[in-house]
């Protein structure tokens, strides 16, 4: 394209320029033979016109003759007069013929000839009227020389038809160049036009496809700039959206609660999806059905608090399932609502899940432009459902391990370093409030027996069933603790001394009553001493109050255990 667009950009000047030129012969053409038809037909009238004068001559003479011979016969006066004036018009006559024809030798001889004879002719004429006018009539007469008139005549009309023959030929021959110059005027004119006009028409045809393969080209180029910016501004988009999410997995990294979790994810996606909404669920420890933890957006879809693995497609196939409005119901979910998404919707499902577990899901429905907002939104979804889905994964180790570290294996109860952190905080919360906070020191009696009895798993099994029985019997702000061995601790705040004997008298019927199961036998039932002190009359420190508790309990062992003491009374 671009070759033959300068093949004829190169010719078009040129070609220009030899139309114009073309043009230009022509109208020189034009004048040129205008001129020359015009002095052809110069010559052309000229001819006609010295035919007219050699007749004028002729005429002339005749007249002349005429007027002396009427004279000569009737001697009338009025005839004198004529010849006297016919006379002097041959020789003016003849004058204007041999003016006519001086450029021609030829013809000039000849009028010289005619002009001769004429002159002959009228001395001939004159000598006869000067005999008339001295002699008379009769004398004139008679004076006549017949054969020199004749001969004279003769000749006058054999030269004015020479010169009318040798005009006549002037006259074709003019006619006949000038024709030809017509003709060839014509011919220069026609072709001339022809060919410039054609040459014009190339130029046009030329230029005005240029134009248009210009035009094209320019519209290409538009074209082409239009999808750089539109490329550029997907770039930009792509990279904002990359940078959303990998700050996303940087924040993940710190986030400390389930709460912070959701809440960074929940603006991250409304950063990746403006306009979404949605809900995120945790798959409950029964394992059977997924609970909302969260909803997010004005809801475009709603989706129930519960939803079991069934009613989602995603869950089912572990893996994400995306429907548009366009798709119809037949692979919408069933915990979506019936009839949605609606076309311009779209509703997607990501199973939350880490090392090939499933703990959760990832429910958001958008308007399909925003979903298809820089093509790799769903996938930047995904990307942002795996992570979320490890970060919840490593936030329940995190609690479990926590949990663990803080919780005695056997029995289930907070273990001692738990007790340690959270008595001197509820202390000081008790503390600053006015409040009394009453610290229970528990030990089974003759454990060492027990054990020795019927075996160490027996034991085992005892302090686990002892375990759930502090558990369910103290108040949800009791901190119950296994303290160590056979010895446990509850930590009652806002409890006085006798509230928190009340209670220990409580727990200790209960595990008078209590049994255990092992290995196919009923064990039991055991017997526990409870030492309790009380703040602030017993101590203002924790260390003060376990110590003061511990003395209690040892108290109570030496009065005869199965029994709860307090260290304020006697
Ligand atoms: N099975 C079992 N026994 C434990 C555990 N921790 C401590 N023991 C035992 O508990 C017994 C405690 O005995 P002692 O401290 O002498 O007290 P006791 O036999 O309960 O007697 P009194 O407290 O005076 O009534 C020891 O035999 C320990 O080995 C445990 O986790 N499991």
């Amino acid at each position: 394209m671009p070759a033959s667009r300068s093949r004829l950009s190169t010719y078009r000047i040129p070609a220009f320029a030899i139309a114009v030129a073309m043009l230009l012969g022509v109208g020189v053409a034009s004048v040129y033979g205008v001129t020359t038809l015009r002095q052809s037909n110069a010559w052309i009238e000229h001819t006609y016109e010295v035919i007219n004068r050699i007749e004028v001559v002729e005429r002339a003479i005749r007249g002349a003759e005429a007027s002396a011979r009427a004279y000569r016969l009737t001697s009338h006066p009025e005839f004198r007069s004529q010849y006297l004036a016919a006379v002097p018009e041959v020789e003016r006559a003849t004058g204007e013929l041999m003016m006519a024809i001086r450029d021609n030798p030829g013809q000039d001889a000849r009028a010289r000839r005619l002009r001769e004879v004429a002159r002959a002719h009228l001395a001939e004429l004159q000598r006869l009227y000067d005999l008339q006018e001295t002699q008379g009539d009769a004398a004139a007469r008679l004076g006549t020389d017949a054969a020199l008139t004749l001969r004279q005549w003769g000749e006058i009309d054999a030269t004015g038809s020479e010169m009318r023959r040798e005009e006549q030929r002037l006259l074709e021959a003019r006619k006949a160049r000038s024709a030809t110059y017509a003709d060839r005027l014509v011919a220069i004119v026609v072709l001339g036009m022809l060919l410039s006009v054609t040459l014009l028409i190339s130029l046009m045809v030329s230029v005005s496809r240029e134009n248009r393969r210009a035009r094209a080209l320019e519209q290409d180029a538009r074209g082409a700039a239009q999808e750089m910016a539109l490329s550029m501004a997907k770039v930009d988009r792509l990279s904002h959206q990359r940078h959303v999410l990998s700050r996303y997995s940087g924040l993940l990294q710190s986030c400390q609660t389930l709460e912070e979790i959701v809440q960074l994810s929940i603006e991250t996606i409304q950063r990746l999806v403006p306009g979404a909404s949605g809900r995120f669920y945790l798959m409950r420890a029964s394992q059977d059905f997924q609970e909302s933890v969260a909803v997010f957006g004005d809801a475009l879809i709603s989706s129930p608090d519960f939803l079991s693995a069934n009613d989602c497609w995603a869950l089912r196939r572990g893996q994400p399932h995306e429907i548009h409005g366009e798709d119809g119901s037949l692979m919408a979910c069933a915990h979506i609502d019936a009839g949605k998404p609606v076309p311009g919707t779209t509703a997607l499902c990501l199973p939350l899940s880490a090392q090939g577990a499933q703990i959760g899901l990832l429910h958001v429905s958008a308007a399909t432009d925003a979903l298809d907002h820089g093509e790799a939104v769903d996938e930047l979804l995904g990307q942002l459902a795996e992570q979320l889905g490890l970060a919840i994964a490593n936030l329940q180790l995190r609690e479990t391990l926590r949990t663990q570290s803080l919780r005695d294996p056997l029995t289930g109860l907070f273990n001692r370093r738990y007790l340690e952190e959270n008595l001197a905080r509820e202390l000081t919360r008790c503390e600053r409030r006015g409040l009394p906070l009453s610290v229970l020191m528990l030990d089974v009696d003759h454990f060492k027996r027990f054990n020795d009895t019927h075996g160490h798993a027996a034991g085992d099994a005892l302090l686990s069933q002892v375990g759930r029985l502090l558990e369910v019997g103290v108040r949800s702000e009791d901190i119950p603790c296994r303290y160590g061995g056979e010895e446990f601790t509850i930590v009652m705040p806002e409890l006085d001394a006798a509230g928190a004997c009340a209670r220990a008298e409580q727990i200790r019927r209960e595990v008078e009553r209590t049994t255990v199961q092992h290995l196919g036998q009923t064990l039991g039932p055991v017997t526990m001493s409870i030492g309790i002190a009380t703040y602030p009359a017993d101590g203002d420190t924790p260390a003060v109050l376990l110590q003061m508790a511990d003395a209690t309990l040892y108290r109570a062992k030496a009065e005869g255990r199965n029994r709860v003491l307090h260290a304020s009374h006697a």
